[in-house]
């Protein structure tokens, strides 16, 4: 997958199959239009997903956390069959673009054949397109206008909203059921106190961008991949309270059956089930004691899986 980022100066001129949009965490949702992207790709060709860059939280007061890392999703849409991924910024130059200049940009910078969009999708200045103004336009820009209607679960649209919810309340099962696959996050491992090992439970450490959602404070189990390898394991989410001094919100995961080091290296923590809140202990020994038993219910857990 080639990745453009950065540039409102590119050009892709393979005819190709687009579709537009944030796609928070591609979730099942979204997959309904990979589908329809894939019939293109069938036809021969290239698909293309043109995103915004996601504006940092710090500068946007109404931005939300997101579900993937601009990084986190260039590996989803790789893994999806995606051949290039746009990601523009988004200047003020855009913002101000009526619907067909939009359009008519798009065709300038990508040879565009077939765009794909949900039945919600908005583009153009003040979100003043719709997917009426998509098909409208279509014979006059020489392309294929595709509308996908919303996928739903319990007689409700699936969306990324939806799934922020629902991992800000700790039902992994339910984000997880409805993203397609178990929400992670991925990202370098980092140095710690040191005090894992001298109880027999090193943490890899990591501390997650702050516009990253996280799951609440606590006890989850886990899936790893790491140095390419899958394992299981437990990841305590939170401050550690026990542990004296201002410890930074991270994730530390103890990865059962392994042994070596990965400091420096990327990781990706799956998080499958919510076990227990994160809580101050009066001393590493009754933190240590609960840790054990952690990992026997995690354990239970996953094999039961
Ligand atoms: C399964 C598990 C459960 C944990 N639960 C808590 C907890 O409830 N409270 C807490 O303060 N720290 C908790 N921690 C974090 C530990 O304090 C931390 O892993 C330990 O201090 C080692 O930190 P280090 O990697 O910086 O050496 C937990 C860690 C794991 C792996
Ligand atoms: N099974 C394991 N799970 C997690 N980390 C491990 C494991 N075995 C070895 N390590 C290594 O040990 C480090 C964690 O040890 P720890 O004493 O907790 O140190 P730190 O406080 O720096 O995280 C990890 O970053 C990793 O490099």
């Amino acid at each position: 997958m080639k990745y453009i980022k950065d540039t409102l100066d590119f050009k892709i001129e393979e005819p190709s199959v687009i579709t537009l949009g944030k796609f928070d965490g591609l979730h099942t949702g979204h997959r309904y239009l990979m589908d329809a992207m894939q019939k293109g790709k069938e036809q021969g060709l290239k698909c293309v997903i043109f995103t915004f860059d996601i504006p940092p939280k710090a500068i946007h007061k109404d931005a939300y956390s997101v579900l993937s890392t601009n990084e986190e999703k260039a590996h989803i849409f790789a893994e999806a069959g995606v051949d290039y991924l746009v990601e523009c910024p988004f200047t003020d130059e855009f913002r101000q673009l009526s619907p067909y200049a939009f359009l008519q940009m798009l065709k300038e910078k990508i040879n565009v054949k077939m765009i794909v969009a949900g039945t919600d999708f908005h583009f153009g200045y003040q979100r003043s397109g719709t997917y009426r103004e998509l098909q409208q336009y279509a014979d006059d820009l020489g392309y294929e206008a595709v509308i996908v209607k919303k996928k739903q679960y319990k007689g409700e649209d699936i969306s990324s909203t939806r799934i922020r919810a629902r991992i800000a309340e700790g039902d992994m099962e339910e984000a997880n059921y409805l993203l397609g696959y178990s929400y992670f996050l991925t990202g370098p491992v980092l140095h710690g106190n040191e005090i894992g090992r001298t109880i027999g439970i090193p943490t890899a450490n990591q501390r997650p961008e702050t516009f990253k959602l996280l799951p609440p404070k606590g006890v989850y189990a886990v899936k790893v991949l790491a140095e390419g390898k899958q394992y299981d394991g437990i990841s305590n989410v939170g401050c550690k309270p026990t542990i004296e001094g201002i410890n930074p919100m991270g994730v530390e995961t103890f990865l059962f059956d392994y042994s070596g080091d990965l400091y420096g290296k990327d990781i990706r923590v799956s998080f499958l089930k919510f076990i227990r809140p994160e809580q101050k202990f009066g001393s590493l020994a009754e933190l240590k004691a609960q840790m054990d038993r952690d990992i026997l219910v995690c354990k239970k857990y996953l094999n039961a899986e």
